[in-house]
């Protein structure tokens, strides 16, 4: 990956996963994969259940089931994916969001499994996508959509993985961090771009990288506001800047009952008890 020079947590990760595509290319064939994704259980619409949330005047939110992060070390003990999603559903999430990185986020792939046979919800495979391998794979476990982050992919790389994953029957969840990586994102004329808050190379995060990029982005683009939401205030002031979608884990990750703090930080007047 020519684009990531700089030795950043995001080029060690990536570093990493083109060594663990490698191995699992040994152990398991694309053609192996391909002809498991086409036996699959069909993909559940992800953009269309954000679009759907947006449409009756909701939020949508890509509530995350995250155990740990490099950043933050383990974020939550108590980690059944099943019960999570089950939570996130009646909570009232549009999609979820589950880590399959094993050696950075103690992700696996039977979490993403587990989390989309215990809901109704389109579930995104969040990893480092960098390899065609990767998305075969996706489908192959159920996952409905994937992330590709511009972070660490060439803009020619991105394009082909984005077209890879539209024949594979996924949607896609295009992140961006800075304006050159929205560039490469508005290129591709595709319909969910998240904007993450979070830099991948600093972890600095800060809630003005939604604000500041947003106004590059055409009106018809859905845009998700990824990273670093914590509470009512923060959802309040992305709400009036216009963003209405929004990916969240720690947050979630941190409270007892997860789905129970996707609603009192985003349906506020069904937990309130005077209301
Ligand atoms: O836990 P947070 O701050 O609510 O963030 C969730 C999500 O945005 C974050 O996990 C994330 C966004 N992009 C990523 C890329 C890789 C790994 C993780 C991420």
């Amino acid at each position: 990956m020519a684009k990531l020079n700089a030795p950043t947590v995001l080029k060690k990760i990536v570093d990493r996963k083109v060594e663990e595509v490698a191995e699992r290319r040994d152990r398991q064939s694309i053609a192996t994969l391909k002809t498991a994704a086409a036996e699959a259980s069909p993909a559940r619409g992800f953009v269309d259940a954000i679009r759907h949330r947006l449409e009756v005047g909701e939020p949508a939110v890509i509530a995350e089931v995250k155990r740990a992060s490099p950043s933050k070390g383990v974020i939550r003990e108590h980690f059944v994916p099943a019960e999570i999603a089950a939570s996130y559903q009646a909570g009232g999430a549009a999609c979820l969001s589950v880590l399959t990185d094993a050696d950075f986020f103690q992700g696996n792939e039977q979490y993403l499994r587990e989390a989309r046979a215990a809901c109704d919800l389109p579930v995104l495979r969040k990893d480092f996508t960098i390899d065609e391998y990767q998305i075969w794979e996706a489908r192959s476990i159920g996952a409905d959509a994937i992330l590709l982050i511009a972070a660490c992919l060439e803009s020619s790389e991105l394009a082909a993985l984005h077209e890879c994953a539209g024949e594979a029957g996924l949607d896609v969840l295009v992140e961006v961090h800075t304006a050159a990586e929205l560039e490469d994102a508005l290129a591709l004329h595709t319909p969910l771009i998240g904007i993450n808050n979070r830099d991948l190379h600093t972890f600095d995060t800060s809630l003005e990288t939604t604000l500041g990029l947003l106004g590059s982005i055409p009106g018809d683009v859905l845009v998700v506001t990824e990273s670093g939401i914590h509470n009512p205030e923060d959802v309040q002031r992305m709400r009036s800047a216009g963003v209405h979608s929004f990916l969240v884990g720690e947050a979630f990750m941190r409270a007892e009952n997860p789905g129970a703090e996707l609603e009192r930080l985003f349906y506020p007047s069904f937990t309130s008890s005077g209301a």
